[in-house]
């Protein structure tokens, strides 16, 4: 867990990060949302003692990071940086392997490790291993980082805009597979992003940020709902209904009574295109406009609950459920 209580950084005399305090929980995903200058990078980098905070106090698993050495504290935090940071004249095997060597692993442990995460992330150390950085594509290159910040387990994982560099097609999928790695569910990770989507599809907590300030902090359905203020609620403006409809997930309807009325009971229909309550409108709507159905079949499987949706019923469930927040 890291807890970091009015921390502040003032550079010659710029505040870029001006009294800030938040918790990021054991397993939970943080992402410091907002354009650019406001002092996400900064803040992310107070965490790793990259830079050291002028106030405040930081303490991660319950340990104050002053009270570390900066080298010791950045070997137990995974880090992957705006630019993926690769040595350029390493391999990947030897990028990968960087910090197994700094804590002195033995060649065969580092080889397996090294050769399982290679496998998770789709670059297979026998293909892979031997090529340099400037051999391989920006997607690949930034899965040989997520695998170099990862190779020692770290129980904290920060990432400073790690698709920032990718086409919107790339930048999509190497998200969707990060998404996906058993290695990254127990991490608490700490993630920089401007980018709104992504914030939303990682993010179990967003800290929006203006100046230096958190403007909001909360999850995705609180900030797109719920502004604080009118800088909050302009942020959003330009994709509103295209992230109202992500936040809000057809169990949002399940949880609404009138809601819920809004569609038909005991789905039947096998032919049916089916997603899980979990999913987002966004994700149902998406699925009805790429199928020949005009229906689709919404499952809680632990209630063993079972809806059919059809476009007309979302579209309705999504006017109930905004009068609700
Ligand atoms: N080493 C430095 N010396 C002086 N000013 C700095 C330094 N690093 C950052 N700043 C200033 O601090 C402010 C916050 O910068 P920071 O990099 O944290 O913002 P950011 O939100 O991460 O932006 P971006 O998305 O562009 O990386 C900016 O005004 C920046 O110019």
């Amino acid at each position: 867990m890291i807890i970091a209580e009015h921390i502040s950084k003032i550079f010659n005399d710029i505040k870029a990060v001006d009294d800030i305090s938040f918790e990021v929980k054991e397993g939970e995903t943080m992402v410091l949302l907002g354009t650019s200058g406001c002092g996400k990078t900064t803040t992310l980098k107070m965490l790793n003692r990259l830079i050291d905070a002028s106030g405040g106090s930081i303490s991660i698993d319950g340990k104050n990071i002053f009270d570390q050495q900066p080298e010791i504290l950045r070997r137990t935090i995974g880090y992957v940086s705006q630019s993926n940071g690769l040595f350029p004249h390493y391999s990947v095997e030897e990028n990968v392997s960087v910090v197994p060597k700094l804590l002195k692993w033995d060649k065969s442990k580092t080889r397996n490790r090294a050769q399982e995460l290679l496998e998770q992330l789709k670059l297979p150390l026998e293909e892979f291993g031997h090529k340099y950085p400037d051999e391989l594509s920006g997607g690949q290159q930034q899965r040989v980082a997520i695998a170099r910040a990862l190779i020692s387990n770290p129980p904290v994982l920060l990432m400073d805009e790690p698709f920032g560099a990718l086409d919107p097609i790339t930048r999509a999928g190497v998200r969707k597979e990060f998404l996906e790695l058993p290695e990254l569910k127990q991490k608490t990770i700490v993630l920089v992003t401007h980018d709104v989507q992504e914030a939303f599809e990682l993010g179990d907590h967003i800290c929006l940020m203006d100046k230096g300030k958190i403007v909001q902090a909360g999850n995705a359905k609180d900030l797109i709902l719920k502004p604080a203020n009118a800088f909050a609620r302009n942020f959003f403006d330009h994709q509103r209904l295209f992230l109202e409809l992500s936040a809000l997930t057809f169990q949002d309807i399940l949880n609404i009574a009138d809601a819920d009325s809004a569609f038909q009971n005991n789905a039947d229909n096998a032919s049916l295109p089916e997603i899980s309550a979990k999913a987002s409108l966004w994700a149902g709507m998406e699925i009805l406009s790429a199928s020949s159905k005009d229906a689709l079949i919404v499952r809680n499987d632990t209630l063993n609950i079972s809806k059919i949706y059809t476009t007309s019923s979302i579209q309705e469930a999504y006017r109930i459920l905004k009068q609700h927040n």
